[in-house]
Parts: structure tokens; C-alpha cells; sequence
């Protein structure tokens, strides 16, 4: 059974405005995310997801208000050390940074540091190198520990990365199109491993464009266009046909599937003449 969600907030945004290169690429009025909840944040190319994940992580800022634009568990000033520790990111394009032969063992190790494609010997403990062990095996790959990562299938680096995510415990996981470039076999142990997160209570935002990566545990979706939140509530209103053509504006039909547990699965297929 999953763990029944809290309500405390873990991030805040109130008017929060990007601007790049002379115009606004964001712009969210209100958005709340409570601690552990799972939330998927649907939109096309160019609507600003990357941009929003950036804000929450705070590798950007948003320009400034007087009242804070966001706040992390109710506060402003924050050490980065904390975000770090309270959020494990994932992104498809953090793999074009390992390329330097590593064990896997050594880059999930260096989620602990926050480094990504260097060597911790120098900062490595037994302590660090059980952690990653343990992150490996709840990823279901402690097979791939001792081999060289760019001798690695894509799909294999996205578990491993998915495990340096988790090696220092966060307690939400930040997947920005986790499944972008993988093969069905990539997918499935992708999607599979966020599900296992999902059920261990940890918070999951869900950064896609497709419905597939919607798991039963994901009950809110946020829909962003243009850079706006256009809708944000629960899944079963907004995984519509209707709302997901007009969002991709595109002839596109929503379809659904429960299985012998009930729980309800999402595609897409395209509405062709
Ligand atoms: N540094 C920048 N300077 C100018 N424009 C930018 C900058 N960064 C992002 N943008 C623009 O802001 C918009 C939102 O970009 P963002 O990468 O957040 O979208 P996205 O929804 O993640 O897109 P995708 O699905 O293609 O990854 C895009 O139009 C992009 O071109």
C-alpha cells in the first residue's frame, strides 16, 4: 500500500517568472508540491518543463519579487546542500557526461559528492561504496557494478543514474524525461524502477511528453504550454483526448487500460484522415 501523502509543502512557487534573451520563457502563478507526492509534468516541445525543473532544483533563479517567488520547505534563503540532499535529479542528457571509463559502482558512489563523471577515490569510503551497492540493488543492476559505464546500453546508464540519484536518499526523485531515447526494454526497467520509488514513498515528479510514463502511483498531472501552467489536477480529468490534443494541438486520442489490480494505464495514439 503507498504511504499516504503529506501535506506539508516541499516547494512553493508564487509568481514565478523566467526571462532568457529578452522574453519571458516562464511564468507560474501559483504551484504547490507537498512533501512525497507524485506528479507528472506533461506539456510539448519548448513549453518550459526543463525550465521549471531548473527553478525547483535552483540551478536558476526566478526574477526578483518581493514576496519569494519560491520557497523550499516554507523558506527562501536555503543552502544548495540541502536541495541536494532533499532532491535526486534525472535527466536523459546527463549521460552525455560520463565519458570517462568508470565502474558503475564509482558513479553512483559520486551522487554522494554531487559529482558526475570523475573519479572519488580520494573521497571514497567503505560507508559511500556500501551505499551504492545498496542504491545498485534496489535498481535491480548490482550485476552492473564493476563495469566500465560507457561500456553500458543506454537503458543500463539511465538505471544507473536513476541509482546515484537515490544513493544519498532524497526524498523526492526529479525525472526530466527519464525514457527519452531508450528502446521497450530501456523503458519498462525505467518505468519499473520509478513505480519501485513510487511504492518505497518517495516523492516523484515526472517531467514527459507522453502519458505511457504515467504510472498508477501518479494521481496529479500539471499541464505547462507557452511557459504557463495551463491545468493542473487529477489525472483522470486531464488524460483526456480532448485536452491532451489541444495541449500538443494535434488530432491525438487517449486511451486507457486497467488491469486484473485495477490500476489504470494511459497511452497515446495519433488520429490519422
Ligand atoms: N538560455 C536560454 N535563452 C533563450 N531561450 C531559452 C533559454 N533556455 C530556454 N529557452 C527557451 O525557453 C523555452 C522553454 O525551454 P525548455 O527547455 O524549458 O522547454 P521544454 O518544455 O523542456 O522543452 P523540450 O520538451 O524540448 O525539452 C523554449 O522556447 C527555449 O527555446
Amino acid at each position: 500500500m503507498n504511504p499516504k501523502p503529506s501535506t506539508a509543502p516541499l516547494l512553493e512557487l508564487h509568481d514565478a517568472r523566467v526571462r532568457r534573451a529578452g522574453r519571458t520563457i516562464l511564468a507560474v502563478d501559483e504551484l504547490c508540491l507537498a512533501e512525497g507526492e507524485k506528479v507528472a509534468i506533461l506539456g510539448p516541445n519548448g513549453s518550459g518543463k526543463s525550465t521549471l525543473v531548473r527553478l525547483l532544483t535552483r540551478e536558476i533563479h526566478p526574477l526578483h519579487r518581493e514576496k519569494p517567488p519560491i520557497l523550499f520547505r516554507g523558506r527562501d534563503r536555503i543552502a544548495l546542500t540541502d536541495i541536494k540532499r532533499a532532491l535526486g535529479i534525472v535527466s536523459s542528457t546527463m549521460e552525455r557526461e560520463i565519458d570517462v571509463h568508470l565502474p558503475a559502482l564509482n558513479v553512483v558512489e559520486g551522487g554522494m559528492f554531487g559529482t558526475l563523471g570523475t573519479p572519488v577515490s580520494v573521497t571514497s569510503t567503505p560507508a559511500t561504496q556500501q551505499a551504492a551497492r545498496e542504491a545498485l540493488r534496489q535498481l535491480r543492476i548490482e550485476n552492473l557494478a564493476d563495469q566500465d559505464c560507457t561500456t553500458l546500453s543506454s537503458g543500463q546508464i539511465r538505471r544507473v543514474l536513476i541509482a546515484r540519484a537515490l544513493v544519498s536518499n532524497p526524498d523526492t526523485l526529479i525525472f526530466d524525461e527519464p525514457c527519452t531515447g531508450l528502446d521497450p526494454q530501456g523503458i519498462f526497467y525505467v518505468r519499473q524502477a520509478m513505480r519501485d520509488l513510487a511504492r518505497a514513498g518517495k516523492g516523484i515528479v515526472l517531467v514527459t511528453h507522453y502519458p505511457e510514463d504515467i504510472m498508477p502511483e501518479i494521481g496529479r498531472v500539471v499541464l505547462l504550454k507557452e511557459g504557463k501552467v495551463v491545468a493542473d489536477g487529477p489525472k483522470e480529468s486531464l488524460l483526456t483526448s480532448a485536452v491532451i490534443s489541444k495541449l500538443f494541438e494535434a488530432p491525438l486520442a487517449v486511451q486507457t487500460r486497467t488491469d486484473a489490480q485495477g490500476e489504470r494505464y494511459y497511452s497515446l495514439v495519433e488520429k490519422y484522415d
